[in-house]
């Protein structure tokens, strides 16, 4: 038997090596089409179903069904990113696809949501002048957009699992994590998840299933917020502590009130 044989020694051989980058590359491609849909599925744009299309179930079932499936996204999400969880699972799996593998998990989760998902077309707002229309949908794609540029300035390709099995390939040490305020983020401390809460709110046709689906993953975005700074607390310690207490959390200029304890 050979001496060392963790899971992350599998990716030592050339071939195992391949594997994952082409399981990493696939994952990747998995992703971009997955949010394309999703982009198609809020706006209503391009896509056979989206979130107001179809015969749903009776609203109280639609409610608990739509429920059900945002907390399994939830619950997936933020749970897949977290430290303990990280560790156990990467003595399962090889640690240079453990974030592709995060990346696939939540596209099969959200391609589950879009199939699943049951309309409840029951209008709560509908704007209908040009101007409008055309306002709110411009603030949708705006919010698209800062959620794709903000990926870029943290690290698009390790958040989405591309540096990992690179650098596997290479056979070269992955980078630790750096702190970085570039940009977005000198204005806000998730400036990604400002970009989703613009997404799921802006819509010149606000109907009861849409607003379930903005006000649950508002609410998931908050806690998700929350957990991911105690984990960036943990990693970065006082840089981020000073962070939090300079640069708001998600609203720009709305800061921490001085004196609250910080990293709590
Ligand atoms: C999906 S990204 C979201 C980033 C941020 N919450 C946002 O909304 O822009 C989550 C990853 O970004 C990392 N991250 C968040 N803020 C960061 C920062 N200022 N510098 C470096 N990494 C950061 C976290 O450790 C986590 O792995």
């Amino acid at each position: 038997m050979k001496p060392n044989s963790t899971p992350e020694n599998h990716l030592s051989s050339l071939a195992g090596k391949l594997a994952g980058l082409l399981y990493s590359l696939c994952s990747y491609l998995l992703f971009l089409l997955t949010a394309l849909y999703l982009i198609g599925f809020l706006s209503g744009l391009g896509v056979p179903k989206d979130i107001n299309s179809g015969q749903g179930l009776s609203w109280p079932l639609a409610v608990i069904v739509d429920a059900l499936l945002i907390t399994l996204f939830a619950v997936q999400h933020s749970g897949m990113a977290r430290q303990p969880f990280k560790r156990w699972w990467t003595t399962h799996i090889p640690a240079p696809i453990e974030r592709a593998t995060y990346v696939l998990s939540t596209c099969l989760v959200l391609i589950l949501l879009f199939w699943l998902w049951q309309p409840i077309a029951t209008p709560i707002w509908s704007v209908t002048s040009t101007w409008g229309h055309g306002l709110l949908m411009a603030v949708f794609w705006l919010g698209c957009l800062v959620v794709v540029l903000s990926t870029f300035l943290i690290s698009h390709f390790e958040l989405l699992g591309i540096t990992q099995a690179l650098s596997a390939w290479r056979s070269a040490r992955p980078d630790s994590p750096t702190f970085k305020t570039p940009l977005l983020y000198k204005l806000v401390r998730h400036p990604l998840y400002l970009g989703f809460l613009i997404v799921f709110w802006a819509t010149p046709d606000m109907t009861v299933g849409h607003l379930m689906f903005a006000l649950l993953n508002t609410i998931y975005i908050l806690i998700g917020a929350y957990l991911e700074e105690k984990d960036l607390v943990a990693l970065f310690g006082e840089r981020y502590q000073r962070y939090q207490q300079n640069v708001a959390m998600l609203v720009p200029l709305i800061k921490r009130k001085p004196g609250r304890k910080k990293g709590a």
